[in-house]
């Protein structure tokens, strides 16, 4: 224990709030007049200022059970005086009391053994010190209010108080248990303090035993109570110190045979050892970590003493010892006990009471503190993951520019190629094509489609209008149908649509144009032979008309003069290898829509080509030709999809377009009423297929869309006149002759 009047140390150890262990020392008392008159001997000596060990000479058989050597804190001999004991075993966590932390100092051990002879001096001495270091201290102020009680036979009773009635216990959240209605006084001075002191030792149970003609028949707990102003611990808010110091004196554990106890006595006994078998207990437990249940409610005594023996309080144990021999056996329990206590630990801390407006500053100092941390943790909105989030967005938009250059640039050299094959194909004569040119275009890849079946002559004389531009892509990508099943309803072109390609057609290009001939609804393809633009016939393969979505009905409605170009767009190139015939949803009525408004001025283009090309002496050069770009011999499969002959069904006429709508929902009865020759299930496929690029487009990168859009509106910008303009424009009878054909066509 340290010096008198240290507190220094104290409040800083305190302040640390690291669990400190119990401070157990260890008093033998001298034998007394009685021990004497029988001829006790003592067993035990300190052998210095923290063991005392048993100097009886013990069997085999009791050195195996019973340790002859203790240990503790301090241990005190029989000569040592209270003084000494209080100044090296209580006085620091006693007077700890004043730094506002809780404390306790206790005196165990058997009955007759000096517990109460030592306990009073050490309540004495030091209120006697916490008066001197109040006289010490004039800077701060300090009031102190004292508490008594004993618990007797396990009732609770106000030693202050002439009521002898019990006291209630209560559980309070933060002081943890309460006295109820316990009196406390607030000390006047030092003589107050005695006389109730006085008042208490007359309260307080005391029978004679014939171990002890005094002995204490209840545990009393004197409590001291320190309240001061913190100043000197946080500056000058008006803050306050409260802690309170325990002088706990037990009844001592007694032997009835020994104390040769009845009636009372026996019963007092009883109560007496059985609260502190459960002090006992709970200190064992306590001792071992605090693992499993601790019985603190298991007593009264353990109840009320529970932050003293494990929680915000530091604590002194003082055992006391009779030397006698006679009392080896208790004096080995309590030596027991010291042991466990030794080990046991609590966590002090000092116990300070805002007023409020030491709390409102206490709070606007930590609020200034945080806020200052804030400031200068930099920018909190940019973070290093929203960083990297805007610069891995800006990447994607740089890739898909690119993409959409790309295709951008695919389909216009399609739409040049498309465009050299069909003014070739115009030039020749569509009654009377070239023929023989098969040896000519290996490459050349002709299907036939599964509607152009039943078709006469006149609609074969319309092909080259009607053809689909499918450029496809040489792989089996879900943009390809090179030989997916996607191609089951194309055969070989006939001599009359295929010379008429071939015309035009490079050699490299692979040319898929339905045949008007042959009902077979197998496909024959010849496989393009030439890799070598695998590369750009993959990239064309993806582009992809439009991204079909719906509200396709509503657009017509609000906008007739775009259903008009909405029309010429189904006629016209359907640049995806999916429609090409297996795509047939069931919803393909549903995905229609937005992917036609972006297509509107390329399939007019297209449509225009197609009429061009049956109308040479018209041709002028495309407006949309790229002129940076010289039709390069590519890969072309320049396919009639069933898609495309949806889109001819509505060609060139609103009025189709309604129709065709209309077939989409109840396709067999409209068809069926127009055209009767044509068998049903067909009519429904192409009222199918007809959104089946869509479906197709729908899944293709949205950014073509956008790209599609900006091509088409700079063909807009340049005046492209569309067939429907050529006829309302009244430049050409012939086509709007071929514009009615293909409408036929395409409903056949
Ligand atoms: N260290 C001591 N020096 C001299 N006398 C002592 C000492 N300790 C105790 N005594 C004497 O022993 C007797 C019993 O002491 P005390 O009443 O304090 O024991 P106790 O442990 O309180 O017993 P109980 O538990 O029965 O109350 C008293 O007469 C007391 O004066």
């Amino acid at each position: 224990m340290g010096a008198a009047g240290d507190e220094e140390p104290m409040q800083a150890q305190s302040q640390s709030g690291c669990p400190e262990r119990i401070f157990v020392s260890v008093r033998l008392r001298p034998l007394n007049e009685k021990e004497i008159a029988r001829n006790d001997v003592s067993d035990w000596e300190c052998i210095n200022d923290s063991t005392i060990i048993y100097r009886n000479n013990l069997s085999v058989a009791e050195r195996s059970m019973y340790p002859t050597s203790y240990t503790f804190d301090r241990v005190f001999s029989c000569d040592c005086t209270t003084r000494k004991v209080y100044e090296e075993g209580a006085k620091e966590v006693a007077l700890a009391v004043v730094s506002g932390i809780n404390s306790s100092v206790f005196a165990y051990g058997q009955t007759s053994s000096g517990k109460t002879y030592t306990m009073i001096g050490i309540t004495e001495y030091t209120m006697s010190d916490i008066y001197d270091y109040i006289e010490k201290h004039k800077e701060r102020e300090f009031v102190l209010k004292f508490s008594a009680m004993e618990i007797y036979n396990e009732s609770v009773r106000d030693l202050l108080s002439a009521d002898t009635s019990p006291l209630r216990l209560l559980d309070d959240p933060e002081r943890g248990t309460i006295v109820e209605k316990l009196t406390e006084e607030t000390l006047k001075d030092w003589n107050h303090l005695k006389e109730l002191l006085s008042t208490c030792e007359a309260q307080r149970q005391i029978g004679e035993t014939s171990l002890n003609e005094t002995s204490s028949r209840s545990h009393q707990i004197l409590r001291l109570t320190v309240e001061s102003s913190a100043c000197e611990f946080i500056g000058n808010d008006p803050s306050s110190l409260t802690a309170t110091v325990n002088f706990v004196d037990l009844a001592g554990s007694e032997r009835a045979s020994q104390a040769l106890s009845a009636g009372t006595r026996l019963k007092e006994g009883c109560h007496i050892n059985r609260s502190l078998l459960t002090l006992g207990t709970v200190i064992r437990k306590l001792s071992k970590g605090r693992n499993g249940h601790v019985p603190f409610r298991d007593s009264k005594l353990t109840r009320i003493l529970q932050s003293s023996l494990g929680g915000n309080a530091r604590t002194a144990i003082i055992c006391t010892l009779s030397p006698a021999r006679s009392h080896v056996e208790q004096s080995r329990n309590t030596l027991l006990f010291a042991s466990c206590a030794k080990e046991v630990t609590t966590n002090a801390q000092i116990n300070i009471v805002m007023s409020d407006k030491a709390l409102v500053k206490h709070l606007q100092r930590e609020l200034s503190r945080l806020e200052n941390e804030l400031r200068g943790s930099g920018p909190v909105f940019v973070t290093p993951d929203s960083v990297s989030v805007l610069r891995e967005k800006d990447l994607r938009i740089e890739k898909l520019e690119k993409e959409v250059d790309e295709l951008t640039m695919q389909r216009d050299l399609a739409r040049t190629e498309v465009e050299n094959l069909l003014r070739g194909a115009g030039k020749g004569s569509a009654e009377s094509p070239p023929a023989g040119l098969d040896h000519q275009y290996p490459r050349l890849r002709v299907r036939s489609s599964w509607d152009f079946e039943n078709l006469n002559i006149e609609t074969q004389n319309m092909i080259p209008h009607c053809i689909d531009i499918s450029v496809r892509s040489s792989d089996t990508s879900p943009c390809s149908d090179g030989h997916s099943s996607s191609d089951e309803n194309f055969f070989p072109l006939p001599s009359l649509e295929e010379n008429i390609l071939k015309t035009k057609c490079n050699e490299q290009d692979e040319v898929s144009v339905p045949s008007f001939v042959g009902t077979d609804l197998h496909q024959e393809e010849i496989e393009e032979q030439n890799d070598e633009n695998a590369d750009v016939y993959k990239n064309v393969g993806c582009v992809q008309m439009g991204k079909g979505t719906t509200g396709y009905t509503d657009l017509k409605k609000s906008e007739p003069s775009l259903n008009k170009d909405r029309d010429l767009n189904m006629t016209s190139v359907d640049i995806n290898p999916a429609t090409s015939g297996v795509a047939e949803t069931e919803d393909e009525d549903e995905q229609c829509g937005e992917s036609r408004s972006t297509t509107l001025k390329e399939q007019n283009e297209l449509n225009n080509i197609i009429l061009d090309s049956v109308t040479p002496s018209t041709v002028e050069p495309s407006p949309w030709r790229p002129e940076k770009y010289t039709p390069t011999p590519s890969i072309l499969n320049l396919t009639r999809s069933r898609s495309c002959k949806a889109c001819l069904m509505t060609s060139y006429s609103p009025d189709w377009f309604e129709n065709d709508e209309k077939v989409v929902s109840t396709p067999p009865i409209v068809f069926e009423k127009d055209f009767t020759g044509r068998p049903r299930g067909l009519e429904i496929k192409v009222s199918a297929l007809k959104y089946a690029a869509d479906t197709e487009i729908s899944s293709t990168n949205e950014s073509q869309t956008s790209a599609r859009s900006s091509s088409f509106d700079d063909l807009k910008s340049q005046n492209v006149v569309t067939p429907e303009v050529a006829e309302n424009n009244g430049t050409s009878a012939r086509t709007s002759f071929l514009s009615y054909k293909l409408k036929r066509s395409s409903r056949l």
